[in-house]
């Protein structure tokens, strides 16, 4: 593995930075941010290609942009799904309906049928004048997704002639080929299923065999994943250029217009490289960058990826079988093939050491396990944790991926709804959270969507710690009560901020307004402590 793709790293820009005029491909037309509201410039390196830094110190939860797409379109993965507003048809409760060019939509009245962003007219006549749904078989949903999967492609090349300048920005983008077309999974299930389906079956000749692998190869390398509805992917002329790093600085959001919107989640220096995780947060450095190689075609060589502790999380470590207090790290964990060793060596263990393989296995056998957990089942996560808390360091990422779902669960779980916990769930629910946010500290720091979520979490088994110790008149000082209300403020307080930034309709959205209302709540207990704002944590003794 890994010696397909080329290196790459965070090397410092060689060229002079492009500014956002400067910029041709149409950047400069940002919407909604005006021309010297601009944050970023783009810049160019050898490794990474272009990629934005700022322009000035920019604050956590700042909009650094914000951008309707270019082109939107089914994830190459889909199931079957809407042509117009995506909804997927899996769950057969729409009842199939069929556009007029025959591929299925969710109804008659869908609001995506014929617009920008949804089933064109132009799409719907050439789907229908090519007889193209006489190709697949309704009854067979799992089918569709397989012809799905060219419609995006096409929503790009259509864009040829009905809209060139985006066609250009398109075609400037990264796509790969040159490493993909080695990889003979991903070019010749594109053979088949896009460009083959484009060209010979749709009778679109005048687009060539390259100009369709190549936008397969920018979908692929540049799309974002978007809406809540199914797998849709969507395509925007700047947020393209955000560089990655397995410790990003920006989150993002889209609503349900598909409006990208990229905020800062911590301070950005100027200068500094604006970044997002193309991959997922809660994977080891392993899982990470074979993701990233096999998706985004390039090694990641970030701070997290290079460093065997993970930067302090140890999200990769076992327990030392042999010495059971020293921890199993990667020798060099941004080479595949890198053994594993015990960090206590040559002190006070003998040695220990794993193959990258055996580290593979045994990884993989333990995750199907973790798979198996049902969601509901909060004594089955508990029992997983116990069976390996001799094997897996309490943060390593298969415990702590338990660990969040755990934070979330207790609580909302029938037998253990919040009001029905005993004094110890509660403690848990508390010590769980404190621990989520402690690690995303490490792996996703300052305003993301986790830490929103758990500081909405760990309010409630807090507050009702507090009614319990002073119902059930255990001893608790005013000033200690001070001192837990200041607390759970600061929780609601910064959640309420986090959350609010998403749309209002989802679960965050409405955890914000919660958030809101709790707050405003728990103003009453000035009437029983009085006021609490000023009220002084313990120093914490070293
Ligand atoms: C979404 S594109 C970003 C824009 C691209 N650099 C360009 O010039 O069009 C993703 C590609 O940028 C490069 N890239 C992004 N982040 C990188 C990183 N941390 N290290 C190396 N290459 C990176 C890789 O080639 C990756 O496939």
């Amino acid at each position: 593995m890994g010696r397909r793709h080329k290196k790459s790293g965070h090397k410092k820009s060689k060229g002079r930075p492009q500014s956002s005029t400067e910029y041709s491909d149409g950047g400069d037309e940002q919407e909604g941010i005006q021309e010297n509201d601009k944050v970023f410039e783009i810049q160019i390196s050898d490794i990474m290609g272009r990629f934005i830094t700022s322009t000035r110190k920019i604050l956590p939860g700042e909009v650094i942009l914000s951008e309707l797409p270019i082109v939107v379109g089914p994830c190459a993965d889909c199931g079957a799904q809407c042509l117009g507003c995506y909804k997927s048809l899996d769950n057969g409760e729409s009842g199939l309906v069929r556009c007029e060019c025959g591929w299925l939509i969710c109804s008659k009245t869908c609001p995506g049928i014929y617009t920008p962003l949804g089933h064109t007219q132009m799409e719907c006549s050439i789907l229908r004048n090519s007889e193209s749904a006489k190709a697949f078989n309704t009854e067979n949903l799992s089918e569709i997704g397989l012809h799905l999967q060219a419609i995006a492609p096409l929503r790009c090349l259509l864009l040829k002639s009905g809209d060139t300048k985006n066609f250009e920005i398109i075609m400037a983008m990264e796509h790969h080929n040159d490493i993909r077309k080695n990889i003979s999974q991903i070019w010749n299930t594109n053979q088949i299923n896009v460009v083959n389906r484009i060209r010979s079956n749709w009778g679109l000749t005048e687009y060539s065999e390259s100009e369709i692998h190549t936008v397969c190869g920018v979908l692929e390398v540049n799309s974002f994943e978007i809406g809540r509805r199914s797998k849709v992917r969507g395509l925007y002329r700047t947020a393209f250029l955000i560089s990655h790093d397995c410790v990003p600085n920006t989150n993002h959001v889209d609503d349900e217009n598909y409006k990208l919107t990229i905020r800062a989640s911590k301070e950005i220096y100027p200068g500094q490289a604006i970044t997002l995780n193309y991959a997922p947060t809660m994977q080891s450095t392993l899982k990470r960058r074979e993701y990233i190689l096999n998706n985004k075609f390039f090694e990641c060589l970030c701070e997290r990826c290079s460093d065997p502790t993970e930067l302090g999380s140890y999200f990769s470590a076992l327990i030392c079988p042999k010495c059971q207090t020293g921890l199993i790290l990667c020798e060099k964990p941004i080479c595949f093939e890198s053994s594993w060793s015990c960090n206590n060596f040559p002190k006070r263990c003998v040695g220990y050491n794993m193959s990258a393989r055996s580290m593979e296995l045994l990884l993989n056998r333990i995750s199907q396990e973790v798979e198996k957990l049902g969601c509901n089942d909060i004594e089955g996560m508990e029992a997983f944790l116990d069976r390996y808390k001799n094997v897996l360091h309490e943060t390593h990422y298969l415990n702590f991926g338990v660990k969040v779902s755990l934070s979330q669960f207790y609580g909302k779980i029938d037998g253990f709804l919040i009001h029905e916990l005993d004094d110890n769930a509660l403690e848990r629910k508390i010590y769980l959270c404190k621990e989520v946010l402690r690690i995303f500290d490490v792996i996703e720091p300052g305003y993301t969507r986790i830490r929103g979520v758990t500081q909405y979490e760990i309010h409630a088994p807090m507050m009702i710690q507090l009614t319990r110790r002073l119902t059930k008149k255990s001893a608790i000082s005013k000033s200690e009560m001070k001192i837990k209300l200041k607390e759970i403020v600061k929780y609601l307080s910064e959640a309420k901020i986090i959350l609010e930034q998403e749309p209002a309709e989802s679960p965050e959205g409405q955890m914000g307004s919660a958030a809101t209302q709790a707050l405003l709540q728990i103003k009453d207990w000035e009437k029983i402590v009085g006021n609490f704002s000023h009220a002084k944590f313990p120093e914490k003794r070293l």
